[in-house]
């Protein structure tokens, strides 16, 4: 594990400042010795001397098609050409950047660290980057389920131009952002600009990760401006027996895992001294022992939830059954 090269995803919509990020780290002066893969549709690809001029360690381009569907194989081939290269030393780097198309889907390329046994010995997913363009967030949003998707998936999201746009559009773009995931800070990001370790070394797919949401998050409701995507979080005192819930999350993806991008939640397990942390990417799930609670610590199950029209009340009477002393009644909910 300690091995494992840290991955950073740097997604975006079109024209949203993802190379703008990426080559203000690779500017850095912070240390990171950096492979880079960029994904661009066309073959103009990206200026691969400024990059490396910029301090890039190695740039692979993948030209031909998108990296979450037509050239998922060549992402694959790419990751561990550069491991074997890192192994013999012919190339020395630390972290690996992916900077993918605007159009691209994050859940397959996420997926790809935990199903590819070939990347998974090799590499850690650190984070998932998503650049939000201020100026046209809100005409994409509108338009494009796959803008929302970047964002549903976000460990960070980093907004650029912010510099083009008033402080009352700001600040209605950050609530939708909010509404739309309220796990990820929002931070601003103008022309890249943004703290490396706000960015780097975040382990948002870490089962341990601190969860936390947003302020501007409407804790418990999904509001929404008709976007597809959208997050909440359930809340629940009463101890859970982590049995049940794993039978009733397990059925939950059998039907809706495409939907659900992300969910993620520390559980108070009846009888336990520690908290259980749990996490999903669409149908992968985790689970494990997570740190003890405090003497006096307030204990409680929290999770966050993050999908496309996610069915929120079936998840949380779902949930509200799998308390300890009620599995009767949710292995009945399982099986329907
Ligand atoms: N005003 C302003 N312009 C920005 C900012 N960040 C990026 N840009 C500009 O936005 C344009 C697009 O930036 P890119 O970094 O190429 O965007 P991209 O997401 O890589 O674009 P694609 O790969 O085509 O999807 C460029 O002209 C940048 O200079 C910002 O914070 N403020």
């Amino acid at each position: 594990m300690a091995d494992l090269l840290p991955v950073t995803v740097i997604t975006g919509f079109l024209g949203s400042g993802k190379t703008t990020l990426l080559k203000r780290i690779l500017q850095g002066g912070h240390g990171y010795r950096i492979a880079v893969i960029e994904n661009e549709f066309a073959a103009e690809g990206i200026d691969q001397a400024v990059l490396m001029r910029q301090g890039a360690e190695r740039i692979v381009e993948l030209n031909n098609g998108c990296i979450c569907c037509s050239v998922h194989g060549d992402l694959v081939r790419a990751l561990v050409a550069l491991a074997e290269q890192r192994a013999s030393g012919a190339l020395a780097f630390d972290h690996v950047l992916i900077e993918t198309t605007g159009m691209a889907a994050p859940g397959p390329v996420a997926q790809t660290f935990f199903l590819d046994a070939d990347v998974a010995r090799h590499y850690l997913l650190d984070a998932v980057l998503t650049v939000v363009d201020a100026r046209h967030a809100d005409a994409q949003l509108d338009r494009h389920p796959e803008a929302q998707e970047q964002i549903g998936f976000a460990d960070r999201i980093l907004l650029s131009k912010t510099d083009l746009v008033g402080k009352t559009e700001l600040a209605a773009l950050r609530r939708r952002l909010a509404e739309i995931n309220c796990r990820a800070p929002i931070l601003k990001a103008r022309f890249g600009n943004v703290p490396i370790g706000d960015i780097m070394d975040i382990r948002g797919f870490n089962l341990n990760a601190v969860l936390e949401w947003t302020a501007d998050a409407p804790v418990g409701d999904a509001r929404r401006h008709g976007d597809g995507v959208a997050s909440f979080v359930y809340q629940n005192a009463r101890p859970m027996n982590v049995a049940l819930i794993e039978a009733f999350l397990d059925s939950v993806v059998q039907v809706f895992s495409a939907q659900m991008l992300r969910y993620k939640g520390i559980l108070h397990v009846a009888g336990s001294p520690c908290r259980a942390v749990f996490q999903g990417v669409h149908m992968l799930m985790g689970c494990e022992l997570g740190a003890p609670w405090g003497e006096l610590e307030y204990r409680e199950t929290r999770m966050v939830f993050i999908g496309r029209d996610l069915p929120q009340a079936m998840l949380r009477a779902g949930l509200d059954r799998c308390v300890q002393g009620d599995d009767a009644a949710v292995l009945a909910a399982a099986r329907t």
